[in-house]
């Protein structure tokens, strides 16, 4: 797990319509004679938007349907649904983990944090069976070397080797028509997407100089994720549980970084802006307002979702570094106090912001059931030119304050049944996998657990003593090292078994995730029984 940023902000000078008095956010663009908006030329400016001469971008002027969503859910009613599709209905499902009855007071934020993409979806059963917003083996973006750049993962059973388009598996049968006209545009704007990206954050910060502040100072990874939340949200659209489940999760997720109800439209605006100049073959009015229409709903689940979550959540922790423990020279285990109480399930995961990248934010796993001190620790291994996670292995010391954002993810276990678990753990992945033994051993359910743990050399094996010691514990506990060699990870599943009554757990890299979902399909293991963290967010943090 990251999309469309969120934020920006109106300023308060938006009239009834979304439009400032001069040139506000939209503006008026030429028309043709059929009324159609002309399409811009390549290189010349954008209807509605503008470069002069010198590539500079011109303030717009062209006042087009508003998007407007409204602050609270008292409001709902006025949002204007998609047409020929169902009102998603903003549910007030609480963060995924079951948040104790309202700990905290509603947290105002005390210090401007930054708005970032739209992002990591909360992982949920998908119909792949991975623990993905949508199918699309979901994420969290930890930091990962050498990160595969692919606009959206394929679903876990798709997985090897396919670059799933954006709307792979997703037919125009039984579309609505806002649905299609917005896959069209997708469409046309998909081998240009970072020119797109690059021109709606240019349109924001141009038009919402004030935001800027509220942004990472790099945007390099940034700029990749508002595209792939534009294109989820498109190619879910119709799915309104699941887009639903997604953008409020969204919604939540983003009041770390102080998004304001005010700035949805400002994004909305640029949005709208940057689509107009690139989908020019497929863009008219009725493409459009689609457009609006849809960004309108995202946009109020969002917002509720956030409210509904202010009232029982702080929108960040901070937490203070007590332990600093370097495994190899580029892992460390990490362990912090949160300043108030942090509910999460074993097998989540939060997303963690260092003194050093303010507004960086990256995640990581917790790695052990939560504790009755309420400490939290994690694994972190310092990848080449990562910023966060170099910070953390290297510089991170008791004392320091970093922040933590809400937990996510529903790689956890499901207590419902007496079936074994069968996890996988690569590398640092092992660090949600100890955490599901931990939760297992917790409820003395005495459920067979059988943990592969993957590395590329002993030395890598960095936290097998803790593994082994709770294998001695816990004589249902199995723990097999698998160190690279004849085979790799996935391919010694193959070797045990039977795996008919057990559930699996995987987490890891993104090429062992996906190559291990293909082992254990082949071994018999139906999708709706493998779990494992969003792949899409796992390639997200390149840094
Ligand atoms: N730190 C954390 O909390 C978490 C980290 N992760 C992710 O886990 C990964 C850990 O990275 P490293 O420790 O550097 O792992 P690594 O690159 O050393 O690999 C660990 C294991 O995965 C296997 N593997 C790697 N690529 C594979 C492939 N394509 N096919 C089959 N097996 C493969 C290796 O053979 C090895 O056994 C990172 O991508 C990180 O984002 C995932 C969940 C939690």
């Amino acid at each position: 797990m990251d999309a469309p940023t969120t934020t920006s902000a109106d300023n308060g000078t938006s009239d009834e319509n979304g439009a400032t008095g001069g040139g506000g956010w939209f503006s008026p663009r030429k028309r043709t004679a059929a009324g159609r908006p002309a399409p811009a030329a390549e290189g010349s400016a954008p209807a509605g938007t503008g470069t002069s001469g010198e590539g500079r971008i011109t303030t717009p002027s062209r006042p087009v349907a508003s998007i407007r969503p409204v602050g609270t859910g008292a409001d709902r009613a006025s949002a204007t649904p998609p047409r020929g599709a169902t009102v998603p209905q903003a549910r007030t499902a609480p963060e995924a983990p079951a948040a104790p009855a309202a700990p905290y007071g509603a947290t105002a934020p005390h210090e401007a944090p930054s708005p970032q993409a739209m992002h990591s979806p909360q992982a949920t059963h998908s119909p792949y069976g991975g623990h993905s917003p949508y199918g699309a083996p979901a994420p969290s973006s930890y930091e990962t070397a050498a990160a595969p750049q692919y606009e959206h993962p394929a679903p876990a059973g798709e997985a090897a080797g396919s670059a799933a388009g954006p709307f792979a598996g997703v037919s125009d049968d039984n579309a609505s028509p806002d649905a299609i006209l917005i896959r069209r545009t997708m469409t046309e704007i998909a081998p240009v997407a970072d020119k797109v990206t690059s021109y709606f954050y240019a349109l924001l910060f141009v038009r919402h100089p004030d935001l800027r502040p509220l942004f990472p100072a790099a945007m390099d990874t940034q700029r990749d994720r508002l595209l792939k939340a534009l294109l989820t949200a498109a190619e879910h659209m119709d799915n309104t549980a699941v887009l639903v489940e997604y953008l409020q999760h969204l919604g939540r997720g983003h009041r770390k970084y102080g998004t304001q109800p005010a700035h949805y439209p400002a994004v909305g605006e640029a949005l709208i802006g940057a689509l107009t100049r690139y989908a020019t073959t497929t863009w008219d009015e009725e493409t459009e307002a689609a457009w609006v229409r849809t960004y309108t709903t995202i946009s109020q689940i969002m917002i509720d979702s956030a409210a509904e979550n202010e009232r029982h959540a702080p929108a960040w922790w901070h937490a203070e570094v007590v332990s600093h423990d370097l495994r190899t020279p580029d892992i460390a285990v990490v362990t912090v106090r949160p300043d108030q109480p942090y509910p999460f399930l074993a097998g989540q995961y939060t997303s963690l912001e260092t003194p050093w990248w303010p507004r960086i934010w990256r995640h990581y796993s917790f790695a052990g059931a939560p504790r009755s001190d309420g400490l939290l620790s994690f694994h972190v291994k310092a990848v080449p030119a990562g910023w966060v996670s170099n910070a953390l292995v290297h510089h991170a010391r008791p004392g320091d304050v970093l922040r933590l954002g809400p937990p996510a993810g529903s790689m956890v276990v499901d207590h419902t049944t007496d079936n074994g678990l069968l996890c996988l753990g690569g590398g640092t992945g092992i660090a949600p996998i100890k955490a599901l033994v931990e939760d297992v051993a917790e409820h003395g359910e005495r459920r067979p657990v059988e943990v592969f743990y993957g590395a590329r050399s002993n030395h890598d094996l960095y936290d097998i003593d803790t593994m082994l010691r709770l294998q001695q514990s816990h004589p249902w506990l199995q723990v097999r090292p698998v160190v690279d060699g004849r085979a790799q990870l996935p391919d010694a599943v193959r070797e045990y078994g039977p795996w008919n009554e057990y559930d699996a757990y995987l987490s890891g890299p993104v090429g062992m995730i996906r190559s291990g979902v293909d082992a254990l399909r082949g071994v018999g293991i139906p999708f709706e029984r493998i779990r494992h963290d969003s792949l899409e967010e796992l390639v997200a943090a390149a840094d």
